[in-house]
């Protein structure tokens, strides 16, 4: 076995970096400041977004950017002595109670998190916001906060969008949020067992850098990667984009260390193992309710000798479905099996830039020629992509695997060329929602997984529920969906919604997710393929896994935490 020390790539920000060099979003809305989507260079963008939900953007008033000197922030009740034994715990510079860094910790990037935000309506802010600088320190944090009868919410990037990081509205306990930030450095690499032990703070950036100083990659990469964390990934049961090849975080997490007020649960990295329940398993998904996650030994792989992504086209979405079924029945290992409904292969064509995009592409070949010759009718057609990796001559195979079923199916392969620009663009669509919002619409996403007998119907009866949501409601919506993450059963169906608010933005928004989600359960899907359950997916678990499952997870979380300590409310509601 070879277990090395990888060496830091960022002296500056190392263990035991400051508080104040952990990095995080706005405070009202995707990203880093300064950076947001626009659509200049898309000139397809504009009529594309009249069309789909009434909003002009040639008249449409822009908000003015959120003021923070305006926002209304709850003074701390955090106690002199919660604060006294948080300092004694790590350090005075690592405890914060500015209005600034409270409100940063109070919600994750959900709609209902930004509309709230930006509306001057947050409910319920942390008290105190602690940086602890190692697995000792977080033990500290945690036996103070529970001394005190306080609430102790983990944070990792803050970008989930289940409302899984919001403290209770009612909560008159002091709130700790503990963000994890400082935690950030791989600090094994067994090379012989492609694992590596990697603290649980680390952003997905900062933790591939290191990775991939030394040859690997751990192959998750979420659209929200950039600002998402090792630990979140882990407590929310992520997904990557890549997880055809490398598998969703619950697969790619083997080892795991997780503070809890009576000590820590260590769990070694043992490929399979029959030592009843898995206590991983639990860990996986739990949200911040069974503690602390300081640290994961996660599998990782060398980096592959080549990689792409594929485009190819349908005549339309049963032909697109039905040949990522016959895909994951084949041979074929891939990375990457994605298809997209017509509405949002139009969303697409409609947000490339003019000079080198899908539209571009489109038009500037003999493209749409080809396809009317076949009959296609080009407003049904269905774009997929999908993603090789590995050695040349497995690429080569894989890739003549997939041309022979795409062609059983009626479609056809259009190149690497628009691949190349999906994968540039993964990380920059979710700043959309922020324009959206600040032309008072909304954009937000909803996603489960069904086996594939069943597939069809959750698409239909989203699409007619969500269309139905909108009618209730007065307004024009819009909602699209892509399949994504095949499995041998089925597949994940991820839904985007969008619509302009009238009145009452969040009983709008209610309306139409609370539409798609019980479509999901009404059609045999899921909840929640990789999002997690939070607050905002809760009131459908029993629904999802039955009264007796719900029963069986709140007996695990009452005796776990008697006290209620660890981000109560949160996955039970
Ligand atoms: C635009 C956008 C795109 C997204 N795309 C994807 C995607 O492709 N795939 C996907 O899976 N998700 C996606 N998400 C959702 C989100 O990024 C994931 O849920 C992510 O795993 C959250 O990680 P985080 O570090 O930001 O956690 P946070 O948001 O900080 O926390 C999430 C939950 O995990 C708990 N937690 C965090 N760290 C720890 C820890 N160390 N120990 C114990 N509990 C902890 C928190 O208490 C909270 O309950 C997306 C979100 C947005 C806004």
């Amino acid at each position: 076995m070879t277990l090395t020390d990888v060496p830091n790539t960022d002296a500056t920000s190392g263990p035991g970096r400051p508080a104040a060099e952990v990095p995080h979003m706005k405070w009202w809305g995707w990203g880093v400041e300064g950076v947001g989507f626009h659509h200049e260079d898309k000139p397809a963008f504009a009529p594309f977004v009249l069309q789909a939900v009434g909003l002009d953007l040639g008249t449409a008033t822009k908000a003015e950017a959120p003021s923070f000197d305006g926002l209304d922030v709850a003074p701390s009740v955090a106690t002199p002595e919660l604060l006294d034994a948080l300092r004694a715990a790590v350090g005075d510079g690592n405890v914060a109670t500015d209005d600034l860094d409270r409100v940063v910790h109070a919600y994750g990037k959900s709609l209902r998190d930004l509309v709230r935000i930006r509306a001057n309506a947050i409910e319920r802010t942390p008290d105190v916001v602690v940086y602890p600088a190692d697995e000792a320190e977080v033990g500290a944090v945690v036996r103070a906060a529970v001394e005190a009868d306080a609430v102790l919410i983990p944070f990792g990037g803050g970008s989930n969008i289940a409302g899984s990081l919001e403290a209770l509205p009612g909560e008159t306990r002091p709130v700790v949020s503990l963000d994890v930030g400082r935690l950030r450095r791989v600090l094994d690499l067994d090379e012989d067992s492609g694992l590596a032990r990697i603290q649980a703070g680390a952003l997905g950036p900062d933790l591939e850098a290191q990775l991939n100083e030394r040859g690997w990659t751990i192959g998750h990469f979420p659209d929200s990667f950039t600002h998402s964390t090792l630990g979140g990934w882990i407590a929310t049961r992520s997904s990557g984009m890549q997880s055809d090849k490398y598998g969703d975080i619950a697969q790619i997490v083997r080892g795991l260390r997780v503070v809890r007020a009576g000590g820590v649960v260590d769990i070694p990295a043992i490929p399979s193992a029959s030592t009843g329940p898995s206590v991983r398993e639990m860990i996986v998904g739990s949200e911040g309710r069974l503690g602390v996650i300081t640290e994961a030994t996660v599998q990782v792989h060398r980096r592959p000798e080549q990689r792409r992504i594929n485009a190819y086209f349908f005549p339309d979405w049963a032909a697109g479905l039905a040949a990522m079924r016959a895909i994951s029945e084949s041979d074929a290992a891939l990375s990457v099996t994605r298809v997209s409904d017509a509405r949002e292969t139009g969303f697409s064509l409609a947000t490339s830039k003019e000079s080198h995009g899908l539209s571009k592409f489109l038009s500037g070949t003999a493209l749409p020629t080809i396809m009317k010759s076949k009959g296609w009718d080009l407003e049904r057609i269905c774009l997929s992509f999908i993603g090789f990796e590995g050695g040349a001559e497995h690429v080569k195979r894989q890739k003549r695997l997939v041309d022979a079923i795409v062609k059983q199916h009626g479609g056809m392969g259009v190149g690497t060329g628009p691949g190349v620009l999906y994968d540039q663009k993964k990380f920059d669509t979710p700043y959309l929602r922020d324009f959206l919002l600040d032309h008072g619409a909304a954009g937000d996403v909803s996603e489960t997984a069904a086996p594939w007998s069943k597939l069809a119907g959750v698409y239909d009866g989203v699409v007619a529920a969500a269309e139905a949501a909108y009618e209730r409601i007065g307004t024009k919506g819009w909602v699209m969906c892509h399949l994504s993450h095949s499995y041998h059963s089925g597949a994940c169906l991820y839904f985007t919604f969008a619509f302009v608010f009238g009145d009452d933005p969040i009983g709008e928004y209610d309306v139409v997710k609370g539409a798609i989600q019980q479509a999901f359960i009404d059609h045999g899907g899921t909840i929640s393929h990789h999002h997690g359950v939070g607050l905002e997916h809760s009131p459908w678990l029993e629904e999802d896994i039955s009264s007796e499952g719900v029963a069986l997870m709140r007996s695990l979380f009452t005796a776990a935490d008697p006290g209620g300590n660890f981000n109560p409310g949160k996955i039970l509601g």
